[in-house]
């Protein structure tokens, strides 16, 4: 070890015992003070807040801080060590902090400084703070033994740019089956997005790998933490596209030390809030047909059914069509529960269009009923005579019940299917030219799953439009945040509901349309997203560089996008990482089973918990290859849709269902002309399997290569 390194070594040593000596004494004096239980308000205050620290003590103890960063504030007249942790620790006898929280305002300044002699700066809540950098020191402590220190940054040195060598360290690392927090190593482009303000709409493209989900759940962290008096975990929500995913993630926010955020599908969440009045189709049977081969391959263009439902267009068109609704749905005739006794239609229609014009549309029936009811109640009361006052009671109720039998009770399910009905069955509300909106075909396929009670994806924003409009949107449904991963394969539609379920248009929505491979459903351009907001509420961030990668996949699967797709939407800029070329492979079925297997042997003797993916185009086929590497002895797990947890290890799976995830080794099966064509939706999908390996990547093709890969050379990839 150089001897300044040492002295840094040695300095930080000494450093990290005082601080887990105070921490240990703060933490134990707090424990000897007995819980406040009684009623006392200021006491439970106090309690509550000893409680918070023993909390963050605890958490801090095995891994107090992660960063120190040397700033000489403007006007001060030396630089103050900061040390930087995952939560801030004060000292036991003052309110000096021991470690700054990673989200506090001076901490950003860990991130955001990328080098240079210049002044630096941060936001206070007292305004700009100016002041220079000294010193940006990575450390690494586990279970309270420091482990590593690298200098990123010094100002006495001769680098004047922050180096990546820490970053390099933490990537080159193998993974578990878990996504982990970055806090060690959030960079400034990514900082900048997880620091954004709370009433904003934030769309991000960025490319496989440059840390878009990762970087959403540490800007939950920060947003819980810098508004904590107006944002509440459980009003927080993340939609992801499978549960598997979720579970894949499950790990970050805790070791952020958040909780209770909702995490869902956007299709789970849509079907509970139905009431599961209605199923989806056959998720297997769907994705078969969007991904079956390349030669199936169905057209993904506007004219898709997910494309049309899923417009904002669809979305106008069905609120124009509820409005005719609305405006005719009172019975057009006064109620006459008996003779002489007459509830005008003027009336009736100023209760429904006037004073309760605020409820939602289930809602006003049901009060303008009670209030015939109360209405008619009173003018019983007028009449003395017993035998009349029986008979009038009789005959108003079965006129009550016909006259809410023609004012239909309407769920949000039984409205839809109404407008595909039969053009000779429509109801009244639904003019001719409002009904010939939908094109024919998807109107006689939605009319036909709608008998059997079924709907596809995309119809399922336009049920909760209706719902919003038909029974409302509660407080408990409104959200203070919330996050759309993978948002590329979200419509439109799908993100407008959402903004009427979310306050003040707080949105991290994040995605790569390079790997939109959902393109029958998704959206094509950002601006469809971009479009729904205010434009002074709301921004646009890009993500270029890619840190899962190694600069060989990198490069290799930059090569697919060019060979499928005229202009890629953008592509990946690597981190100086390099690994093994990417490695094109030659065989045939057998040879595949017996290369596939020597892999997963290799990887297993390596030890450790890495993990390794077989990646092919189907379900189906992954099962033949399930079977037969459980055949030869391979032990090998088997991930299909509607998989609920992530295990890690070797795993076999549809490339789409390996979107998200990443693996150390990627092996792509079957990357042959007739299963990948040089056309974009081909691109992206071998883009995604590309881009999910982390250290090693391998195609295997049987007879002809792909388009895709067939024109790749030079030094990133070997073919054998
Ligand atoms: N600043 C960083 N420091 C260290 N690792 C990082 C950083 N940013 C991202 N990573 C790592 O890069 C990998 C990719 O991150 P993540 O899955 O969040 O990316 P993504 O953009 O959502 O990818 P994809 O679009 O392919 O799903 C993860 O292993 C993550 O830990």
């Amino acid at each position: 070890m150089e001897s300044g390194l040492q002295n840094a070594y040695q300095e930080e040593l000494a450093r990290l015992e005082l601080t887990i000596e105070e921490m240990d004494r703060h933490l134990a004096e707090l424990r000897a003070i007995p819980p406040y239980t009684g009623p006392d308000l200021t006491e439970q205050v106090l309690e509550s807040i000893r409680e918070n620290k023993r909390h963050s003590l605890a958490q801090a103890g095995p891994e107090p801080y992660f960063g120190r960063l040397d700033f000489q504030e403007e006007g001060k007249p030396e630089p103050t060590p900061l040390y930087i942790g995952k939560f801030g620790v004060e000292r036991a006898d003052s309110p000096e902090l021991l470690v700054v929280d990673w989200r506090a305002p001076v901490a950003s300044l860990f991130y955001s400084f990328t080098g240079g002699t210049d002044k630096a700066a941060y936001e206070s809540p007292d305004g700009t703070i100016d002041g220079l950098v000294y010193l940006k020191r990575n450390l690494v402590i586990r279970k309270q033994l420091l482990q590593r220190v690298v200098d990123t940054f010094d100002r006495s040195g001769d680098a004047m740019a922050v180096t990546d060598e820490f970053l390099l360290y933490r990537l080159g690392e193998n993974k578990d089956n878990r996504l982990r927090d970055i806090v060690s190593t959030i960079q400034a482009e990514q900082d900048s997005i997880i620091r954004a303000g709370k009433n904003n709409a934030l769309v991000i493209q960025g490319v496989a790998g440059s840390g878009k989900t990762t970087v959403a759940l540490h800007r939950l962290a920060y947003l819980l933490y810098h508004y904590r008096n107006q944002v509440h975990a459980e009003k927080m929500i993340i939609f992801a596209p499978n549960r598997m995913f979720l579970d894949y993630i499950s790990g970050v926010l805790p070791e952020l030390g958040v909780g209770h955020i909702q995490q869902t599908t956007f299709a789970d969440w849509a079907l509970e809030l139905l009431e599961h009045e209605v199923k989806l189709t056959d998720a297997a049977e769907r994705l078969l047909f969007w991904f079956g081969n390349a030669a199936d391959s169905p057209v993904m263009d506007d004219r898709a059914p997910g494309r049309i439902k899923g417009s904002v267009t669809y979305m106008n068109w069905l609120g124009r069509v509820v409005d005719a609704y609305e405006a005719q749905a009172a019975p057009q005739a006064d109620f006459t529960p008996w003779e002489r006794a007459r509830l005008s239609q003027r009336t009736i229609r100023e209760w429904y269009e006037v004073e309760y014009k605020h409820e939602p549309l289930m809602k006003r029936r049901e009060r303008v009923l009670a209030r015939i009811k109360r209405w008619m109640e009173m003018e019983l009361d007028k009449v003395w005579e017993v035998h009349l006052k029986k008979e009038y009671k009789k005959k108003g109720s079965a006129k009550l019940r016909d006259y809410s039998k023609a004012w239909t009770a309407y769920s949000p399910f039984t409205f839809y299917k109404e407008l595909f009905a039969e053009s000779n069955s429509r109801p009244a509300w639904l003019t001719e030219e409002a009904h010939a909106y939908v094109p024919e075909p998807i109107r006689t396929a939605t009319a036909a799953l709608a008998k059997k009670k079924k709907v596809e994806p995309e119809d399922l924003a336009p049920l909760l439009y209706l719902r919003s409009r038909f029974i409302g949107i509660h407080g408990d449904l409104r959200f203070d945040h919330t996050v759309i991963d993978e948002a590329q394969d979200f419509s439109p539609f799908q993100v407008a509901l959402l903004s009427l379920h979310t306050k003040n248009g707080s949105f991290s929505i994040l995605g790569d349309l390079s790997q939109g491979i959902h393109a029958y459903q998704g959206v094509i351009d950002w601006k469809e997203f971009l479009s729904l907001f205010p434009e002074d509420q709301s921004a646009y961030f890009t993500l270029n560089r890619s840190y899962r990668s190694t600069m060989e996949i990198i490069y290799f699967a930059n090569e697919v996008l060019k060979a499928g797709i005229a202009e890629p939407p953008a592509l990946a800029v690597p981190v100086f990482r390099s690994g093994e070329p990417v490695a094109m492979v030659n065989t045939d079925e057998d040879g595949l089973i017996r290369k596939l297997t020597e892999e997963i042997a290799a990887h297993r003797a390596k030890g450790g918990n890495g993990t390794l993916a077989v990646l092919a185009r189907s379900e189906e086929r992954c099962r033949k290859l399930h079977e037969r590497l459980q055949a030869a002895g391979c032990e090998v797990h088997l991930i299909i849709p509607g998989q609920q947890q992530y295990e890690g290890g070797v795993s076999v799976l549809p490339v789409y269902m390996a979107k998200g995830l990443e693996f150390d080794t990627a092996l792509i099966v079957d990357v042959d002309s007739v299963n990948y064509a040089a056309a974009p939706q081909d691109a992206k999908l071998l883009y995604v399997g590309c881009t999910r390996a982390l250290h090693e990547l391998k195609l295997y093709y049987s007879s002809e290569p792909s388009p895709l890969i067939g024109g790749i050379t030079g030094e990133f990839v070997q073919s054998f």
